[in-house]
């Protein structure tokens, strides 16, 4: 494909000269990097990165915290923590999985074995809760397949569940039920089944979970989690490349048929023949970024039809593991609490005082999402640490709960260059909506977790989408494009849609609007399979 020229160039922006490259990779997170790297293995030199932060991985994200043994803080993950579903042997494996290996990333698998629950009252098991629950995912599951292969209306979780016999004010202990499912779903898309799509909630899981494996490992690496990011890059980024901008905001984005042109809050610019923006949903829907023109509707609105979930893991580090004198609590990994009053209260507590994390080291953590995020991020540590501590102590009636030494935690949906943790996709949406989130405008290409269809959420969407926006544009400079997948549409220009049909056709489980592997139906259950490519 022949590249139209350039307009004329500009001299400078506010006495700045632009830097002039073929593409404009915005953002160093996992889909930027890999953008960058499938330009590379092309044989394509001429991008620049540019990154808000100081350093390369974006949302895999961490931070010192506590004291470890020799006074040193312990590094925390506040970001992605858990390489999920690693794959199987004889099946497809996580490019993420190959990457933390490829670069000795130490981790744990979490053991859901580990595992007690309790309420206001102390211990109290409705394990037999979590398995119901669990049986119940198998049928929603079902009926998720059934819509999904019938182009039938997407519904909400909630309706789902409810079609299925799951309705929690019913079952023999409803504060048990709300725990139990805040942990399986909320817990893992950090929006309520009620806010959720069933089909593409159901399908996202099951890419992962099932095409891979139900495996989750938890990293608990001293280096950080961004070590495999940071490894790939220095594939082919030298140390100090110039191509890597780091500590430069984008705030102005100007794009046509021609070029593209990035503003940054320093005055500089850079005038490209693409770019690729890879900054999340919550950035996009802040507005923190201007478009020139303003994007058009199909763009704008799919924006803002998506959303951006948070999720708030709440660090402590007690003077010693108040939890561990009892044998019976030593290696526990998971407590599960069901409070009285409200769904979602302080209900998942981790110990990172165990065989395999941080033995010693006195820290537990807990996590919150969605409202209770923005909540807890609006109000002070001790405020939080308040909450926490009443929690604490009508779990453990019978032990005497020390004060900790350490609390801290990231607010995700304040934080500039994320406005919160991942995506998710809302009930009633359609795989035409979501494309119009992934296709380009113009010259302006977009790519990062939020653009996968299969794998929102997690790492690996981000990194398929960046592989895969690379791949388009190499050949689009003239190189090879060698995206495959089913259907057309694996390279070139994407499609999108002026007009939503409210449904998906079968036909558009394809490569072009982004469903990267053949979905089919076995038992009633969607299953994905891989085509090995
Ligand atoms: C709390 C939390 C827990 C998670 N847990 C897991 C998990 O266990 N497993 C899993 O697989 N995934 C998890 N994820 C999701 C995973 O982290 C993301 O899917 C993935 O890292 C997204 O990569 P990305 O490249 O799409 O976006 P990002 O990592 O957000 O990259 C975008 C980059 O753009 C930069 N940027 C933003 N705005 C600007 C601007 N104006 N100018 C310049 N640069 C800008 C950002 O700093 C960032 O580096 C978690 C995420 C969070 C936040």
């Amino acid at each position: 494909v022949a590249i139209p020229p350039l307009p004329v160039k500009r001299q400078s922006y506010n006495g700045h000269t632009c830097t002039r490259t073929k593409v404009a990779i915005l953002g160093a997170g996992i889909a930027g990097i890999t953008t960058a790297q499938a330009l590379h293995n092309q044989s394509i030199s001429d991008f620049v990165i540019v990154e808000y932060q100081d350093t390369i991985g974006g949302r895999v994200h961490n931070a010192d915290f506590g004291k470890g043994p020799d006074e040193a803080p312990f590094i925390v993950e506040y970001g992605a923590n858990w390489a999920q579903g690693l794959g199987s042997p004889g099946g497809p494996e996580n490019p993420i999985w190959t990457f933390e290996k490829k670069w000795n990333i130490s981790n744990t698998p979490s053991d859901f074995d580990k595992f007690l629950t309790y309420n206001e009252s102390g211990a109290f098991d409705f394990l037999d809760e979590l398995a119901a629950f669990e049986a119940i995912m198998d049928k929603l599951d079902a009926e998720a397949g059934e819509i999904l292969l019938n182009n039938l209306q997407d519904r909400t979780v909630r309706e789902g569940l409810s079609l299925v016999g799951w309705k929690p004010e019913q079952r023999p202990n409803p504060r048990a039920a709300d725990a139990v499912e805040w942990f399986v779903w909320d817990g893992e898309q950090s929006y309520t089944p009620a806010e959720s799509s069933l089909v593409f909630g159901a399908a996202v899981s099951n890419f992962t979970f099932k095409q891979y494996s139900d495996e989750n490992n938890f990293i608990i690496d001293q280096r950080g989690h961004n070590t495999w990011i940071k490894g790939e890059a220095s594939l082919y980024l030298s140390e100090d490349d110039p191509r890597l901008m780091l500590n430069t905001i984008v705030t102005n984005i100007s794009y046509s048929d021609q070029g593209v042109i990035v503003v940054n809050e320093d005055g500089s610019c850079i005038e490209a023949d693409y770019a690729v923006c890879t900054f999340s949903i919550g950035v996009l829907q802040h507005d923190v970024v201007t478009f020139e023109p303003a994007l058009p509707d199909w763009k704008h609105t799919a924006i803002e039809m998506f959303q951006m979930g948070t999720y708030t893991k709440i660090f402590l580090q007690f003077p010693y593991k108040f939890w561990g004198n009892d044998s019976a609590l030593a290696d526990i990994q998971f407590f599960l609490y069901a409070d009285p009053i409200q769904r979602g209260w302080y209900p998942i507590w981790q110990s990172l005082d165990t065989e395999g994390f941080f033995p010693g080291s006195g820290i537990l953590f807990v996590t919150v999402v969605n409202r209770e995020s923005y909540r807890v991020e609006r109000q002070s540590n001790e405020d939080t640490l308040a909450e926490v501590m009443e929690v604490l102590r009508s779990m453990f009636p019978d032990i005497e709960v020390p004060t900790p030494d350490y609390i801290q935690y990231p607010r995700w949906t304040q934080t500039p260059w994320a406005y919160g943790s991942f995506s998710n996709w809302p009930p009633g949406t359609t795989l035409e909506m979501h494309q119009n989130l992934r296709a380009n405008v113009d010259r302006l290409w977009f790519a990062g977790e939020h653009t996968s269809s299969s794998y929102f959420g997690y790492m690996q969407g981000a990194w398929f989408e960046g592989r895969d926006i690379g791949g388009r544009l190499a050949g689009l400079l003239g190189a090879e494009c060698t995206n495959e997948g089913p259907g057309d549409g694996a390279c070139g220009e994407m499609e999108h849609y002026e007009t939503l049909h409210g449904t998906t056709t079968a036909d558009e489980y394809d490569i072009g609007n982004g469903w990267d592997t053949s979905s089919f139906q076995e038992d009633g259950v969607i299953v994905v399979s891989y085509d090995g490519e």
